[in-house]
C-alpha cells in the first residue's frame, strides 16, 4: 500500500488567496505575447489590478516573474499538446520549484503521464522540494483522487479540455459546487471565467480563489471576438 504523502514543510498560500484573484498571464505558441518581459509585465499589471497571485507557464517565465512580483507565483510547464502536457512529469515539476513557484501546478486527470509516475509520486516530490501543488482536473472523482494523493488545491482547470468532458462556453460552476462540497483542500474555479459577475458566481458556488486567463491577458483571443463581432 503507498503511504500517505507528507504534509508540505511550507505554510499554505491559500490563505492569501481566499476570496480573492489569481490571473493566468499566459500566452500561446507563436502569439506575439509570447515574450518573457511581456508576461512579467501582465504579472505585474496584475498584480496592480488587485491579484492576489499569478498563475505562469514555463520555468523561465516563472524564474523572471518570482523576482519581480510580490505575490506567490503558481507556475506550471506545458509541454506539447496532447494528453497529458500541463507538469507532465516530475522532472518539469522540480524544475518550477526550482526556478521559485510557491506552488506547482500540474494534470491531476486520469490519463497516463509520460514518464510513467502518478500524480502521487509529483506531489510527493514537490512537498519534499517545499513547494505546494494544484491539481487541475476535469471531474470530481479526478478532484477527490488529487486530494487523496496530496494536493494542497484543486482547480477545475480541465474541464472541458480532455476527452469525455463536456464542452461549455461559460465556467464549469456545478463542478466548483461539487468539488467544494466533497473536499477539504481549497477548490479553485478556473477555465472561461470572462467576466465580473462570473467570478464572483464561482466564489458563492463555493471555490476558494478564481483564475482568471483570456479575459484580462489574451488581447490576440480577444480581438479575434470583436473581429468575429464585427463580421457575423
Ligand atoms: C485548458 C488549459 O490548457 N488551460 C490553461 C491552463 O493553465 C490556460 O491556457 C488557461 O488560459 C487558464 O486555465 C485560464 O483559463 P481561461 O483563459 O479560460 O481564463
Amino acid at each position: 500500500m503507498t503511504p500517505p504523502p507528507p504534509s508540505p514543510p511550507t505554510a499554505s498560500p491559500a490563505e492569501a488567496l481566499r476570496g480573492r484573484l489569481i490571473v493566468s498571464c499566459q500566452a500561446p505558441p507563436g502569439d506575439p505575447m509570447r515574450d518573457t518581459g511581456t508576461l512579467v509585465r501582465m504579472a505585474l499589471a496584475a498584480r496592480s489590478g488587485g491579484a492576489a497571485a499569478v498563475r505562469v507557464n514555463d520555468p523561465e517565465v516563472v524564474a523572471a516573474t518570482v523576482a519581480a512580483v510580490d505575490c506567490p507565483v503558481i507556475g506550471l510547464w506545458k509541454d506539447g499538446d496532447t494528453g497529458v502536457f500541463i507538469t507532465p512529469t516530475v522532472r518539469h515539476a522540480l524544475a518550477l520549484v526550482e526556478a521559485g513557484a510557491a506552488v506547482v501546478a500540474a494534470d491531476a486527470t486520469a490519463r497516463p503521464r509520460p514518464d510513467g509516475s502518478t500524480f502521487a509520486d509529483l506531489a510527493l516530490a514537490v512537498h519534499r522540494a517545499g513547494a505546494q501543488v494544484m491539481a487541475d482536473v476535469s471531474t470530481l472523482g479526478e478532484g477527490r483522487a488529487a486530494a487523496d494523493q496530496g494536493a494542497d488545491l484543486v482547480g477545475t482547470t480541465l474541464s472541458g479540455y480532455v476527452p469525455g468532458s463536456p464542452v461549455q462556453t461559460g465556467p464549469d460552476l456545478a463542478l466548483v459546487t461539487d468539488l467544494a462540497g466533497a473536499l477539504d483542500v481549497p477548490v479553485i474555479a478556473e477555465g472561461r471565467v470572462a467576466t465580473p459577475e462570473q467570478a464572483a458566481r464561482a466564489l458563492a458556488a463555493g471555490a476558494h480563489s478564481v483564475v482568471v486567463g483570456t479575459a484580462i491577458t489574451a488581447p490576440t483571443a480577444l480581438t479575434r471576438l470583436f473581429v468575429a463581432g464585427l463580421t457575423s
